[in-house]
């Protein structure tokens, strides 16, 4: 399960004399879901494209199960499925004849195909729809018949630009079950976004882009530890300010709270504990507080992805 599914080395992309990828290097575990994170003209498009074959690099390598693309053309393309972030359906057509439409173009043998279309249908949880014309369809539920067409033979890999962009819940809950169910089944998922919410709800490993270079990579708790600070928050019945601690920085406010940033977290918990018990004071909240990759992202670029 741990061999490399994706290989990316240095990529470049340049448009029009302005650099898109600088350099752009991550691995991407088979069997893994992994999240290319970034905000608005990050470059997680341009790296997409270049995986799925639809546009060249100027420069670096990408492998996908141990094959240089540019080496083994079809054989790859064949493993390989590819959502754009744009959907492209034919609006008059049902979802069913598009997914016909999709599947004769990928090449799925006529025999299986009825078949295929029911199985890809109920994976993205529109089974009951299949005779309805996509033009009444939500943003969502087209873009899951999408999702549905890059699935249609069986791909071992499938790369998901921004999916659940300007949806509704209730369809990006269904993208998300159906990728916990790709990947329970070994396929390799690499999924682009500027939620972070979504990396930490689906990612095992992500890789944050920023300006079309990787500045962050790994497991997620990972970044969280080695990039995030931990902190310490602590808020008294009465709203007060809290015992200062011998040692640590000050306590800064947020909201009816204060908070400590620190290295020892459990040692500023157990020291706040000691001075709130000793001084009688009763305590509403008192908790080690996980970095976010909001915070990473903000420490690492001095920006937060959110503005973007
Ligand atoms: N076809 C193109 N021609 C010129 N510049 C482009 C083209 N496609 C992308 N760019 C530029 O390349 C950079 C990276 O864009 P890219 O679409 O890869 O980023 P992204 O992280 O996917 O952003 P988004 O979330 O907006 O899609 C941006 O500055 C963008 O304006």
């Amino acid at each position: 399960m741990n061999n490399a599914a994706i290989e990316v080395i240095k990529l470049l992309k340049t448009y029009d004399g302005k650099k898109a990828l600088a350099g752009i290097s991550f691995n991407v575990k088979e069997g893994s879901c992994f999240g290319l994170l970034g905000p608005n003209g990050a470059g997680k498009s341009t790296t997409m494209k270049i995986l799925s074959g639809l546009l060249e690099a100027d420069g670096g390598s990408v492998s996908i199960f141990g094959r240089e693309i540019r080496k083994a053309g079809n054989a790859i393309k064949d493993q390989l499925g590819y959502v754009p972030q744009s959907i492209t359906l034919y609006e008059k057509l049902s979802a069913y004849d598009n997914l016909q439409f999709f599947g004769e173009m990928y090449g799925v043998p006529k025999s299986e195909l009825k078949q295929r279309i029911g199985e890809v249908l109920e994976q993205v949880g529109l089974a009951d729809r299949a005779k309805d014309e996509v033009t009444a369809f939500s943003g969502g539920m087209k873009r899951r018949v999408n999702i549905a067409a890059a699935l249609l033979h069986r791909p071992k890999l499938i790369i998901m630009d921004e999916p659940t962009v300007g949806i509704d819940p209730q369809s990006r809950n269904h993208i998300f079950e159906m990728i916990r169910g790709l990947k329970k089944a070994g396929v390799t998922v690499l999924y682009s976004t500027h939620y972070m919410e979504e990396v930490e709800a689906l990612c095992d490993d992500l890789a944050i882009v920023d300006h079309g270079q990787v500045i962050a990579q790994g497991e997620l708790n990972e970044v969280l530890e080695r990039h995030g600070t931990q902190t310490v928050y602590l808020e008294l019945h009465n709203g007060g300010r809290p015992p200062a601690l011998a040692g640590v920085n000050a306590p800064i406010q947020r909201g009816r709270g204060w908070t400590i940033e620190t290295d020892a977290p459990l040692d500023v918990l157990a020291g706040w504990a000691q001075a709130c018990r000793s001084a009688s004071l009763k305590v509403s909240q008192l908790e080690m507080v996980r970095p976010s990759l909001e915070d990473v992202f903000l420490i690492m670029t001095g920006t937060t992805l959110r503005d973007n």
